[in-house]
C-alpha cells in the first residue's frame, strides 16, 4: 500500500502486563508525576506505519509542536480500545527507549455495537468499502463513530496517558477519492470525509478533536 510507512518488522519485546483500569490513563483524570516532559516538551515522536495520520497529525500540530516519526511494526493486541493502545504505546515507548506518542483508530458501526471497532484495518482490508456498506444491510441504523485513541509516554516505565476524540457520522456507499482507508464510507453532515479537503476534514475529525485534548495538555505541562 502506498500509505504504508513499514519496512520491516522488528522484534518485539514480551508482552508488558498491566494492572491498572485504563480509565486512570486519561488525561482529563489528573497528570501522573511520571509523565512530565522533560526535553522533549515541544516535539513528539509519532510511531506509526500510517503515512496519512502521519500528515494529518503534522497538519494540526505544526509548527507549536514538531512532529518527527519512527514507523514500527508494532503488535496490537485484541481488546478495548484503550487497551490496545495503552498496549501500543508501552511497546513503542520500550522498542524506541524514550518518549513516543501513538495512535490508535476505530470505526464503530452503532448497530452492531460498535463492531468492528479497532478491528477496522483488518474488515477494511478484506471485504472493502462495499463489504463494510453490507454489513449493515440488515439494520436500518447506519451510525458510527470514528474514534481517535493517542497514547503517549515519557519513555519506558512511564504509564502511557490517553486523548481521545470521537466524531459521529454514517456509513454510506463510497464517495470520493480512495486515499485513506474508510474515508470515502464516512460521511458527516452530508459530505464524506474522502470529500472534504484536507482542512475541512481536520477541522472536525475524530483526530483533531483527540490532537485538541493532546494540544491542551502540551500548553498546561509547557508552563507547569
Ligand atoms: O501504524 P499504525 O498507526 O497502527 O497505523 P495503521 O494504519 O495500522 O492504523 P490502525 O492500526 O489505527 O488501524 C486503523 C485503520 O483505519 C484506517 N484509518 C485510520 N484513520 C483513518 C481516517 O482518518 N480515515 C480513514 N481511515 C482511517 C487505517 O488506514 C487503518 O486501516
Ligand atoms: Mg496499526
Amino acid at each position: 500500500m502506498s500509505n504504508d510507512l513499514s519496512h520491516s518488522s522488528t522484534s518485539q519485546p514480551d508482552p508488558v502486563t498491566h494492572t491498572n483500569s485504563f480509565s486512570s490513563h486519561f488525561h482529563s483524570q489528573g497528570l501522573p508525576q511520571t509523565a512530565k516532559m522533560t526535553e522533549a516538551r515541544h516535539q513528539v515522536n509519532f510511531i506509526t506505519g500510517n503515512a496519512n495520520k502521519l500528515s494529518e497529525v503534522k497538519a494540526i500540530l505544526e509548527p507549536a509542536i514538531s512532529v518527527t516519526n519512527q514507523s514500527l511494526d508494532l503488535v496490537e493486541i485484541q481488546g478495548t480500545l484503550e487497551e490496545v493502545t495503552i498496549d501500543k504505546c508501552r511497546r513503542a515507548a520500550e522498542l524506541v527507549g524514550g518518549p513516543v506518542l501513538v495512535e490508535d483508530t476505530c470505526l464503530c458501526f452503532d448497530a452492531l455495537q460498535d463492531l468492528p471497532g479497532p478491528y477496522i484495518k483488518w474488515f477494511l482490508g478484506s471485504i472493502g468499502h462495499e463489504g463494510l456498506n453490507n454489513m449493515l444491510l440488515a439494520y436500518k441504523d447506519k451510525g458510527a463513530k470514528a474514534v481517535c485513541t493517542f497514547g503517549y509516554s515519557a519513555g519506558p516505565g512511564h504509564e502511557p496517558i490517553l486523548f481521545q476524540g470521537i466524531t459521529h457520522g454514517k456509513i454510506v456507499p463510497a464517495r470520493g477519492p480512495s486515499n485513506f482507508g474508510w474515508d470515502p464510507i464516512f460521511e458527516y453532515e452530508g459530505k464524506t470525509y474522502a470529500e472534504m479537503d484536507k482542512a475541512e476534514k481536520n477541522k472536525i475529525s475524530h483526530r483533531s478533536r483527540a490532537l485538541a485534548k493532546l494540544q491542551e495538555w502540551f500548553a498546561k505541562e509547557m508552563t507547569a
